[in-house]
């Protein structure tokens, strides 16, 4: 096995982070690297807001709102939560134009896709773990507000990023032949 089947294969989605800062100049190195994914019309359909530091309170802060319920209560879960979130060395959200026709939009959704796939590749290669998550929060209008996403813009991902304290097992994953139909004639 190549480096790169190796390192596609044995990557893992990190929930268990390290408490040791991640430099940002890194992740810049790194997004810079990632950009490089397939992207039909080369519109690079992203752009990335990358909570650190003092910066990350106001991630949390948006989180929280948008769990308030309608009673002004922050239930604890949530609470628990944001904790877990602050603990977490960097939050990396990644936001998409919504092009109103729908090839476009999923040409783009594509062009995300693979370019965050290689974010967490290059990224898992230097030791660094990450998460990509796609909690219903990202879609409440308080959340996204919160942080200045406008109309007209999709948040595709929340990253969460740090170097791995615990790399969970794989989950099996079938056979391709399983699900691939050769038509040779
Ligand atoms: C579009 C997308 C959304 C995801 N959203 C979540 C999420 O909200 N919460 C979560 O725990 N994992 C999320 N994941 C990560 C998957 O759970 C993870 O990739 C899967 O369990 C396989 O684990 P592995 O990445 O370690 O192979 C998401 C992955 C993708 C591609």
């Amino acid at each position: 096995m190549n480096a790169i089947d190796q390192n596609i294969i044995e990557r893992r989605s990190i929930k268990k982070f390290k408490v040791d800062a991640v430099n940002v100049e890194e992740i810049i190195e790194l997004l810079n690297v990632a950009k490089w994914a397939p992207n039909h019309k080369v519109n690079e359909p992203w752009r990335f807001l990358l909570y650190t530091d003092g910066g990350k309170e106001k991630f949390v802060q948006a989180f929280l709102e948008a769990m308030r319920t309608p009673d002004g209560e922050i239930p604890p879960k949530a609470l628990n939560k944001a904790d877990y979130f602050r603990s977490i060395p960097l939050h990396l959200v990644v936001v998409m134009p919504e092009d109103p026709r729908q090839r476009r939009w999923d040409e783009d959704y594509g062009a995300v896709s693979s370019m965050l796939q290689n974010f967490q590749l290059a990224a898992w290669e230097r030791g660094i773990g990450m998460i990509w998550r796609s909690n219903d929060w990202i879609y409440n209008p308080v959340f996204r507000e919160a942080i200045g996403v406008k109309p007209g813009e999709k948040i595709i991902a929340t990253m969460m990023i740090g170097y791995p304290a615990h790399v969970p097992a794989k989950q099996e994953r079938t056979d391709i032949r399983e699900k691939l139909t050769i038509i040779s004639e």
